[in-house]
């Protein structure tokens, strides 16, 4: 078992960040997505990784770019095959994320029947907090997650809403993907998802145990 101050700088590390979609049905239906029977999986590059004090980048081919504020689950040792019942022995700890999502991109996707690489997975798409140890977090099933843009609250959503809850998500990935120390599990986002555009400050938080800023910017070309 890794320890949590190894883990202080785990987004550094290139390790996975497994991404669970549609794990909230009220976003599912704002989207017109069915609620899914089974979790939705996808996939960022480490590259997505941003840290406070660095801006979210806007990709260059889409004029969508949307806020999703999700729970991080820190993997702290290997595994595969996990059972339900032992999942939670696999979490080092907590993480807030973003999971920047190019919407018109990934609509396109969806109508080609692409993958949402494009969509999801570019430079920047995961701004990131630091570490929360397990201890600081009780009830990861009994938290709220909140994001503002520009000082105006556009998602407050209860982890309590999620479909499928950590134990099933870590014990239905480790049997396709191995976790290993380091990994981040994405849980999905509550329902007001939204657009952000080039100089919006986005703000986001656990309750008041954690929060990060990141502004919005055009890349340099
Ligand atoms: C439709 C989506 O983009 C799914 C997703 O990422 C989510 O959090 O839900
Ligand atoms: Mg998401």
């Amino acid at each position: 078992m890794a320890s949590s101050k190894n883990l202080i700088r785990f987004w550094e590390w290139g390790k996975k960040i497994i991404c669970v979609g549609r794990n909230y049905a009220e976003h599912a239906k704002e989207l017109k997505n069915a609620v899914p029977t089974e979790p939705v999986l996808f996939l960022k590059s480490p590259s997505a990784y941003v840290k406070e004090g660095f801006p979210v980048l806007m990709p260059y081919y889409s004029s969508d770019l949307h806020h999703e504020v999700e729970l991080g689950v820190v993997i702290g040792k290997r595994g595969k095959n996990i059972d339900q019942t032992r999942a939670m022995e696999y979490v080092e700890g907590y993480a807030l994320c973003l999971d920047m999502t190019a919407r018109d991109t990934q609509d396109q996707c969806k109508k080609k029947g692409l993958p949402w690489t494009l969509a999801k997975a570019f430079d920047t798409s995961c701004p990131i907090s630091d570490f929360i140890p397990k201890d600081k977090i009780q009830d990861p099933h009994n938290l709220t997650l909140w994001l503002k843009v520009n000082g105006i609250l556009r998602q407050e959503g209860k982890t309590s809403s999620m479909i499928f809850p950590i134990p099933f998500l870590i014990s239905y990935i480790s049997k396709i993907i191995t976790l290993e120390e380091g990994d981040i599990i994405l849980t999905g986002t509550p329902e007001g998802v939204a657009s952000v555009r080039e100089h919006d400050e986005m703000e986001a938080g656990i309750d008041n145990i954690i929060s990060m800023k990141f502004k919005v910017q055009k890349p340099a070309l």
